[in-house]
């Protein structure tokens, strides 16, 4: 089921085209990231649909719903939206902070605190010690954990995202994405995230929608990016030194195995990915490995010169 229909959108500011001819649609339930060079036009095609900004040409449908036939509020209360430094209320409670669109949507009460609660233990923020605290008080991973608790408070089905890890260090931004993506399979929320970093790109995209100068110029899936760039720029973006370990990332090697072999001297575990499993074996030593299922059952085998051929160009 498509949730985001993009039409044909262009954004003008006087002479200058800073979206031009957008079309893409974005599934129900999974996550589209927007990457390109600084001013390409990502931010403002994202602002486009929660109407943050206004559109010139075209056409953006929601859940099938022209964005143009819902009141702007009504549109940014039902679309959560999460940005870089994540925007707080600096004389509001965490708990306040996250309850501001359920109190807007008129909550009751009991079933606002439920939901902050929630949130804050979904988040690893304890409630009883972080629930009256302000922003002030909080370390920067943990503000931004509250910014993305606030814009999933009344259940969007989407969520807007634009550059939500930007000022996180490379540990904790690891940490919030892993956050991200365990939350939206719990919720089977839409997430569209602009982002500049490829490697969070190709983390948690399903889709990644690559503009240069307002335009698209692809909208695939991470391996097609990778596989089929559809311009030299989309190459040059996705990084030509560590594409083969890129789409080994994506590619997981309970996909890829061979047949079960007995007497091999280590096993991996089927849910890693290829570039984990090869970097495993480098590590161990071994040129072939047993692979095995969640209960440590022998599920299959896999050969490091099978891995070197599953990293090559098609
Ligand atoms: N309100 C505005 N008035 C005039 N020009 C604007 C306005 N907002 C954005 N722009 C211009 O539109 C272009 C695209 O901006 P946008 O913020 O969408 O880019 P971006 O790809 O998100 O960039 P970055 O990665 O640097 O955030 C830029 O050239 C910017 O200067």
């Amino acid at each position: 089921m498509t949730m985001i229909e993009i039409r044909n959108v262009t954004k003008r500011y006087g002479a200058a085209t800073v979206v031009d001819g957008v079309s893409m649609s974005v599934e129900k339930g999974s996550i589209t990231v927007i990457v390109g060079t600084s001013g390409s036009g990502k931010s403002t095609l994202m602002r486009m649909i929660n109407r943050l900004v206004p559109i010139t040409e075209g056409q953006i449908f929601v859940a099938g719903q022209n964005v143009m036939d819902v009141p702007a509020t009504d549109l940014r209360r039902k679309i959560g939206y999460a940005i870089q430094g994540h925007g707080l209320f600096p004389h509001r409670t965490v708990a306040q902070n996250i309850a501001t669109v359920p109190e807007l949507l008129g909550w009751d009460a009991a079933r606002t605190a439920g939901r902050v609660d929630e949130l804050l233990g979904l988040f690893n923020l304890d409630p009883s010690s972080f629930a009256e605290k302000y922003p002030h008080q909080l370390s920067g991973g943990q503000q931004q954990r509250v910014g993305v608790a606030r814009a999933l408070a009344a259940e969007p089905e989407l969520l807007l995202m634009d550059e939500p890890f930007g000022a996180l260090d490379p540990v904790i931004r690891g940490k919030a994405q892993d956050d991200l993506l365990a939350i939206q399979r719990q919720f089977g929320t839409t997430v569209v995230l602009v982002t500049h970093d490829m490697d969070e790109a190709f983390h948690l995209g399903n889709q990644i929608a690559v503009m240069s100068e307002g335009r698209l110029l692809q909208c695939s899936t991470p391996e097609k990016i990778l596989t089929e760039p559809a311009d030299p720029f989309v190459q040059q973006l996705t990084g030509t030194s560590d594409r083969a370990l890129k789409l080994m990332s994506l590619l997981p090697l309970k996909a890829s195995m061979a047949p079960a072999k007995t007497g091999l001297p280590y096993a991996l575990p089927q849910s890693i990915s290829l570039r984990d499993a090869l970097a495993e074996m480098i590590w161990q030593g071994v040129e072939e490995a047993a692979v095995q299922d969640a209960d440590r059952a022998p599920v299959g085998s896999i050969s490091m010169t099978r891995l070197l051929e599953l990293g090559r160009k098609a």
